[in-house]
């Protein structure tokens, strides 16, 4: 069994109803394939008594001919399963091929493929069977060949538009680009990413295929030499009221083989999609709060943001991730934080859980959201107020997010204006077409986009542009806060510079607070007014950007500021850290980031940092921040200006 295989198995086997199928389906199988040896009577043998009901010499009873309907029903079972493996595979095989070359190279070959697949789709199914049974006889390989001929256009338009949306994906494209020829990508790239659902139809097509033998053999049409259970069923509704168990047992035997194939066939799609896995499948009913007693309306000096040891952990497996550990922090009305850290220490994370938008498998484990004095989240939970959640309530009316990118946040099928017109008239019911479209020309020249591009689609703008349609869809209803996540990462230097201007200047035009989530040291001395240093889910360092360029007061701190580069100034080797593993970091008994600190002792190994004020909203974890604050950092790096020019 291959690596793939045994962990698709063993993630089929994790659910309940997963193993339960697949534990029925065995059962069947195995019986089947001991028929032989299990001792029954011979299934055709007439020498018993004539509708005997169960009993302990024939546990099922006896049919109309005195035969054994337990081994009957046994010896079925290699007839139903041959039919429903035989007909999946080959309607599988000829399906996804012709599929998949339809969808790969499209065009004429597409076309001509496609009229094929739609001419036997019209054809009825069963009409076609029979007229296959009529002309060649009734034997259980035509069964099956009837049945896969009927069937496989399912399959070849399941791996058609899969195929189709995976041909576009980057890296087909990189493998192409780096010479592998078509037929190595599709066996490679293609059928693997796609084959998912098709084994899933695979299942469902067993059933039908058992369905329709059984319903062939009903008729009449099946082979009359071979113990069938849709024979069987026929039998028994002729003799329903003298003996029912004649049909019960193989109508029971049916049903059992086609459930646990159609609830294999999910679990098995559950298993082969990671994403479906860790992303924990179905939304979880999240745990909620009242609001707390005794809320006082907002002051002119409420901080618009609040947060208070906020943890946040996504469940994988049987893994537990620490993705936001203990974060605190305040953030002034009209103030802006950078978020930096290295990829995976939890900045996404963190921008996620609060807007309440994480996925399934993430949960808020404990901490405290205010938004404008109001609590958001409570103890992890989110506050409901009159039936609604207030974060429902505040989402992009006044907490704006700009994604991270734009191609994958702006709908693909409609157009930029359309998009905005939807966020418009959802949050404000009442607002006429003249008033939307006044306020969306507003937030085009407000944000540099030339009216004439309004009605473009997402594809037809530049990168820069998309991300500008991007902003101006954040800011379209006024919000107070925006969060946004990396939201010049996949831009150039030119346009990111531009943005990170746009933002700020709109920043202080519109008093908007923000919070900016980047691993770039740059961007943000370049928007914000303080600065968060996140290493492996906590807030390692935070400061005024002048101060914690200045002073860093941690040993990570310094070395983000170490690895960024100067033009100007002398050449050296920059500083560059081994990868963290978030889990073993967040583990670590001592100071998470010990395992690398060039000056770590061991005290730093022993005990957790505590967090360490030095003054002017400066805070430091680290055993030795009064140290580190009272030496300057090194030139060129010493100011947000050389982090500037840096990127520049
Ligand atoms: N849906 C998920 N399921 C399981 N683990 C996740 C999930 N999303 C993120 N993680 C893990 O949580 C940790 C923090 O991830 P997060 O995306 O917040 O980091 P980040 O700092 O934003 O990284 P980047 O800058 O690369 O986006 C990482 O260890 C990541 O592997």
């Amino acid at each position: 069994m291959t690596p793939t295989a045994a962990k698709t198995l063993r993630a089929t086997v994790a659910s309940v109803p997963g193993a339960l199928s697949l534990a029925v389906f065995l059962v069947i199988c195995a019986t089947a394939l001991a028929a032989p040896i299990l001792g029954l009577p011979d299934p055709a043998d007439m020498a018993f008594a004539l509708y005997q009901p169960p009993s302990a010499e024939h546990w099922l009873g006896t049919d109309n001919f005195g035969r054994d309907i337990l081994s009957r029903v046994v010896w079925g079972a290699q007839v139903a399963l041959t039919v429903a493996v035989g007909a999946a595979l080959l309607s599988i095989l000829i399906g996804s091929a012709l599929g998949a070359i339809a969808g790969y190279f499209g065009g004429w070959v597409d076309g001509l493929l496609s009229r094929v697949f739609d001419i036997f789709l019209l054809i009825p199914t069963f009409f076609l069977i029979l007229l296959i049974v009529a002309l060649f006889g009734a034997s259980l390989p035509l069964t099956i060949v009837a049945i896969a001929l009927t069937t496989w256009p399912r399959s070849a338009r399941l791996m058609r538009s899969q195929v189709l949306t995976l041909k576009s994906r980057v890296y087909v494209q990189a493998a192409l680009a780096a010479g592998a020829p078509h037929w190595w990508v599709i066996v490679r790239h293609v059928i693997p990413n796609g084959i998912a659902p098709i084994i899933t139809d695979g299942t469902i097509l067993m059933g039908m295929a058992i369905l329709t033998e059984a319903g062939l053999s009903f008729l009449g049409l099946g082979d009359q030499n071979l113990v069938s259970w849709g024979s069987m069923i026929f039998e028994g509704q002729r003799h329903l009221r003298l003996a029912p168990w004649m049909s019960i047992a193989p109508g029971v035997a049916l049903l059992l083989l086609v459930a646990s194939l159609n609830l294999l066939g999910d679990s098995i799609n559950f298993a082969m999609n990671p994403q479906l896995r860790t992303r924990g499948g179905a939304p979880k009913r999240r745990a909620t709060t009242a609001p707390p007693a005794g809320e006082t309306a907002p002051a002119a000096d409420t901080p618009i943001l609040e947060v208070d040891d906020l943890r946040l952990v996504y469940h994988a497996g049987a893994r537990r991730i620490a993705a936001v550990d203990g974060v605190s922090f305040t953030l002034p009305r009209g103030g802006s934080l950078g978020i930096v850290g290295e990829s995976g220490c939890g900045k996404s994370s963190l921008g996620s859980a609060l807007l309440q938008t994480m996925p399934n498998n993430a949960e808020l484990t404990s901490g405290t959201i205010r938004f404008d004095g109001r609590a958001i989240v409570l103890g992890g939970k989110p506050v409901v107020e009159n039936g609604r959640s207030r974060i429902d309530a505040l989402r992009w009316t006044r907490m704006a997010t700009i994604f991270q990118s734009a191609m994958n946040a702006l709908n693909p099928v409609t157009t930029v204006r359309r998009q905005m017109m939807d966020a418009l008239r959802l949050h404000k019911p009442g607002i006429s077409r003249e008033e939307a479209t006044a306020r969306i020309a507003e937030v085009f020249a407000m944000i540099g986009i030339p009216a004439s591009r309004m009605n473009a689609y997402p594809h037809q703008l530049s990168g820069g542009m998309r991300q500008r349609a991007m902003i101006a869809l954040s800011l379209i209803l006024e919000p107070e806060l925006v969060i946004a996540d990396e939201p010049t990462t996949a831009l150039d230097m030119l346009i990111q510079d531009q943005i990170l201007g746009e933002i700020a200047d709109l920043r202080e035009r519109l008093n908007l607070s923000l919070i900016l989530v980047s691993h770039d040291m740059g961007a943000v001395a370049e928007s914000c007014d303080v600065v968060a240093v996140m290493y492996a889910g906590r807030i390692v360092e935070i400061a005024p950007t002048q101060r914690i360029f200045g002073n860093p007061a941690h040993p990570y701190t310094r070395t983000l500021i170490g690895a960024l580069p100067s033009l100007t100034g002398p050449l050296e080797e920059l500083e560059s850290l081994p990868a963290t593993d978030t889990a073993a970091a967040a583990a670590a008994t001592g100071c998470r980031f010990a395992h690398a600190c060039p000056a770590a002792t061991d005290l730093c190994r022993r005990a957790a940092p505590p967090a360490v004020p030095l003054g002017a909203g400066h805070v430091s974890e680290c055993h030795y921040a009064e140290d580190f604050a009272a030496e300057p950092s090194s030139e060129p790096h010493a100011a947000p200006a050389a982090a500037k020019e840096a990127r520049a």
